[in-house]
């Protein structure tokens, strides 16, 4: 099976998922991690946030705010409900992604992430990028888009089919931005902080890459992973998970805690990049998913970043003599770089930063 292992990195899981006997999957997929425990806690200590981002803009929204501090500051991610996206906008966002994995391989692969079948690129459609040998796979297959800037959208990697993928994507960048700035500017109030301090850090060259996630039904969901543990290397992150099918899980506590299926909310995950800024204050969380043996699911993530020519750094309001300055220096895209290396390791990135 050895000498398989890079050319199953170039074949799509959704080909592995219709011809796997049943008995096993295949070893590149297979996770050697001793302590792999896939079931979560019956009754876990507690349960993922829902945050109102209608109330928590409003003046006399003070409730809302502590539960918002705190789900940042505990849990690293939350549900967010009332964000004003209309539910048939989301509804169509993930039919079309449905739509375009259900499309026959020949014209998915139009819009491959490799270069002459072999060498990878970073954006397009297929599974992950292969940097190791002796690399673990995901149970997954994934299109990667930058969405903005919009003037540096690589549209050769744009499906033209469904056809009107394109124009809903364009709208739903738009539609994520401007939930992003809103929850930017309420990190910044409850720190303190002057309203546009984070939000001043996204100018006009930050990144927004969007990840449509297809994970096939899996016959042995013990062994694999539909996303191994990871934290986000972006700055923040906004999802539009699968109506009916969970499978993301979150550590919290030291349990991991499944994250419910939540008609119409989106799910807002901090990343790397907010948890440098926030010199620690707001956590990135580990997280990870898992195979379904029945059922095919889908998720729609959209990742902020920084211009990736820009600094990642502590905020300087946010250092003094109680919190010390807790990470380096870092340019966005040196960090992105590191993280795509150190994630086929399976290591955290945000370690190799930490002072
Ligand atoms: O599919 C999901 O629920 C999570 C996806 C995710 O964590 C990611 O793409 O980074
Ligand atoms: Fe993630």
């Amino acid at each position: 099976m050895e000498e398989g292992k890079k050319e199953m990195g170039s074949r799509l899981v959704q080909e592995l998922a219709m011809t796997m006997s049943g008995r096993d999957a295949p070893t590149s997929y297979i996770q050697r991690d001793p302590d792999r425990q896939i079931n979560s806690p019956l009754h876990p200590s507690s349960q993922v946030p829902v945050i109102d981002l209608n109330r928590l803009s409003q003046s006399d929204g003070a409730d809302e705010s502590v539960k918002f501090r705190d789900a940042l500051q505990s849990w690293g991610l939350f549900h967010a409900v009332n964000h004003g996206i209309p539910s048939s906008f989301l509804d169509e966002v993930l039919n079309l992604a449905r739509e375009f994995f259900h499309l026959p391989l020949e014209e998915k692969q139009k819009f491959a992430n490799l270069i002459n079948g072999k060498e990878f690129k970073l954006e397009g459609y297929g599974n992950d990028i292969v940097v190791r040998d002796d690399q673990t796979l995901d149970w997954n297959d994934r299109l990667y888009l930058l969405v903005q800037p919009e003037d540096q959208r690589n549209l050769d990697v744009w499906p033209t089919i469904p056809v009107s993928f394109r124009d809903v994507l364009h709208t739903f960048g738009r539609k994520t931005q401007t939930i992003r700035t809103q929850i930017l500017r309420a990190m910044a109030k409850v720190l303190e902080l002057k309203e546009d301090r984070f939000v001043n850090q996204f100018d006009e060259k930050a990144n927004m890459y969007a990840r449509f996630n297809y994970y096939p039904h899996c016959k042995r969901p013990d062994l694999v992973f539909g996303l191994k543990p990871h934290a986000d290397a972006s700055a923040m992150t906004i999802l539009l998970l699968d109506k009916e099918v969970a499978g993301l899980q979150v550590r919290n506590n030291a349990e991991w805690v499944d994250v419910p299926v939540l008609s119409d909310s989106l799910l807002v995950v901090v990343g790397d990049g907010i948890e440098i800024m926030s010199n620690g204050i707001y956590k990135s969380p580990i997280h990870r998913v898992l195979a379904n043996s029945e059922k095919e699911r889908l998720s729609v993530v959209m990742f902020s970043a920084l211009d990736p020519e820009k600094n990642l750094e502590p905020l300087d309001e946010l250092i003094d003599e109680t919190r010390p300055r807790m990470y380096k220096t870092v340019k966005t895209k040196d960090y992105l770089a590191d993280h795509f290396k150190y994630f086929a390791e399976g290591k955290r990135t945000l370690d190799f930063y930490k002072i």
